[in-house]
Formats: C-alpha cells, sequence, structure tokens
C-alpha cells in the first residue's frame, strides 16, 4: 500500500505549501501530488491517472512497472513536461510545471530532462553525430560537435559518427538516442521501456550502459519495464494499476 505521508515526511508538515521551496534546495526531483489525467473530448474524457502522489530524490533510481495500460506511458508523459496534467500539483527541478506556460515549460524542460523511447527515434536525415549535435545545440551548450563526439564515445559509437539511423542496428541507433539524452547532462533521465525493440542480449547490454552512464551523470532515473530482474537492480520500485500507485518499494 503506498503511504504519501511517509514518502512526503522529508518535506515537513507543511508540505501542501512548501512544495516548490522544498524541491528548490535540489534535493527533491520529482514532488507530485493529487497528479490527475484525463484524455479525449470532454464528453468523453477517460480518466487516465487518478491521483498520484510521489516524490522521488534527486539521484534515484526508479523503475515503474505496472499492467499493460495502467497509465506508466502517461505517467511518464506528465512528469517529463510532454503532457499536462488535468489536476494536482507537480514540481519538477524546482519548476512548478503547472504553473508555467508552454514556452516556460520548454525552457524548464531543456537540457533538464532526456528521454529514452522504445523506438529510439533519431531524426532519420541525421548522422549519428549530428543527431547528438542538434541536441546539445538546442540547449544552447557551446562545443557541439566536441562534446557530442565524445557522448558518442561513451556509448562505444565512437566508430559510427557518421553513420545515418538506417545504417545502425537497432542497439546502436539506442546508444545513440542514450548519447542525445545524456549528453546535455539532463537531472532527470525518463526511459519508456528502452529495451521493448531489442533482442535479450541487446537488451541487457543497453540496460547496463542506461545504468552505467546514469551513475556516471548522477541523474535521477525513471525506467519503465517490464522486466522484474531489471526492476529489482532499481534502487525502488513504483508499481501502477488502474491509474493509482498500487505498491512503492524502496530496495
Ligand atoms: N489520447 C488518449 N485518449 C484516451 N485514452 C488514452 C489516450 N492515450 C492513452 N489512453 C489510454 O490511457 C491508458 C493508459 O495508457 P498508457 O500508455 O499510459 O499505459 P501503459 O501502462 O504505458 O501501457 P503499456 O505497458 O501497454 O505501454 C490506456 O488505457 C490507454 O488506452
Amino acid at each position: 500500500m503506498f503511504h504519501p505521508s511517509k514518502h512526503l515526511a522529508a518535506a515537513g508538515p507543511h508540505h501542501h505549501t512548501d512544495i516548490v521551496t522544498q524541491t528548490a534546495n535540489g534535493k527533491t526531483a520529482i514532488l507530485a501530488q493529487g497528479l490527475t489525467l484525463s484524455l479525449g473530448s470532454a464528453a468523453e474524457a477517460t480518466s487516465i491517472l487518478k491521483g498520484i502522489d510521489l516524490s522521488v530524490p534527486q539521484g534515484q533510481v526508479v523503475a515503474l512497472l505496472g499492467p499493460s495500460g495502467s497509465g506508466k506511458s502517461s505517467l511518464m508523459a506528465v512528469l517529463s513536461g510532454l503532457e499536462r496534467a488535468s489536476g494536482g500539483q507537480l514540481n519538477v527541478g524546482g519548476a512548478d510545471f503547472m504553473g508555467l506556460s508552454e514556452d516556460g515549460l520548454a525552457l524548464a524542460r531543456r537540457g533538464r530532462i532526456g528521454v529514452v523511447l522504445q523506438a529510439f527515434h533519431l531524426l532519420p536525415t541525421m548522422s549519428a553525430l549530428d543527431n547528438v549535435m542538434t541536441a546539445l545545440e538546442l540547449a544552447g551548450i557551446p562545443d557541439a560537435e566536441a562534446r557530442a563526439q565524445e557522448e558518442l564515445e561513451a556509448v562505444g559509437l565512437g566508430h559510427r559518427l557518421h553513420h545515418y539511423p538506417s545504417q545502425l542496428s537497432g542497439g546502436e541507433q539506442q546508444r545513440v538516442a542514450i548519447a542525445r539524452a545524456l549528453a546535455p547532462r539532463p537531472a532527470l533521465l525518463f526511459a519508456d521501456e528502452p529495451t521493448g525493440n531489442l533482442d535479450t542480449a541487446t537488451g541487457e547490454a543497453i540496460i547496463e550502459l542506461i545504468l552505467a552512464r546514469r551513475a556516471e551523470t548522477g541523474a535521477t532515473l525513471l525506467i519503465i519495464t517490464h522486466d522484474e530482474a531489471l526492476a529489482r537492480r532499481a534502487q525502488r520500485i513504483l508499481r501502477i494499476a488502474d491509474g493509482r500507485i498500487a505498491s512503492d518499494i524502496v530496495q
């Protein structure tokens, strides 16, 4: 059973009013209270997230599990600022995601949040190097080319800099996506079934890489998986069912 009081204990008795200051000290990466998400038309809205209370300290590795359709990807979309919650409070890295304008939200996300998805989502007309460089340039980081090269070397792709996505294997494409996501040194990394399109051995190598790069960069990691063995390697296992947190175990 999830006990919000236990997980919000560090925020003290005034956590409802102190949400911004509590995260501004840099120790809480994500603080969500009563988060809801409804999608569809007003007449036919589907309730997808039904009140999520969650506090994630900076640097924690969290595995997010749950049945198909339980709302894992939706929760990740809301926490990463890709989708607006319908209600509740959400503070990510000190920014009030509910109160920000679209532009403000884009600015708050830039360089601070990295996302790795099942289907890689590389730009097909760009080389591996350009895919990573573009992310650095968008984040306003100087020396993008040299940095991008270093990032690709760090994921073992120093010999594939000028290959296009179609010239790379699935595992290699996911390595580029990991380099791209981590290049701006985001405080938060989200991964949605990053091994879903890969064979078992390649998937295991990708998980090792994500965990190693996460440790090197100190990012907070939230990873959606169906793999219980992977979940056991996380510091925390969050299970959701039908849009609610069903269990929350810090290991
Ligand atoms: N635009 C939408 N309009 C209405 N319902 C939606 C919309 N997008 C998603 N849903 C519904 O929201 C629920 C949660 O979807 P979500 O993708 O978050 O689940 P999930 O736990 O990530 O599932 P899976 O493991 O299969 O990827 C599903 O029932 C889905 O059908």
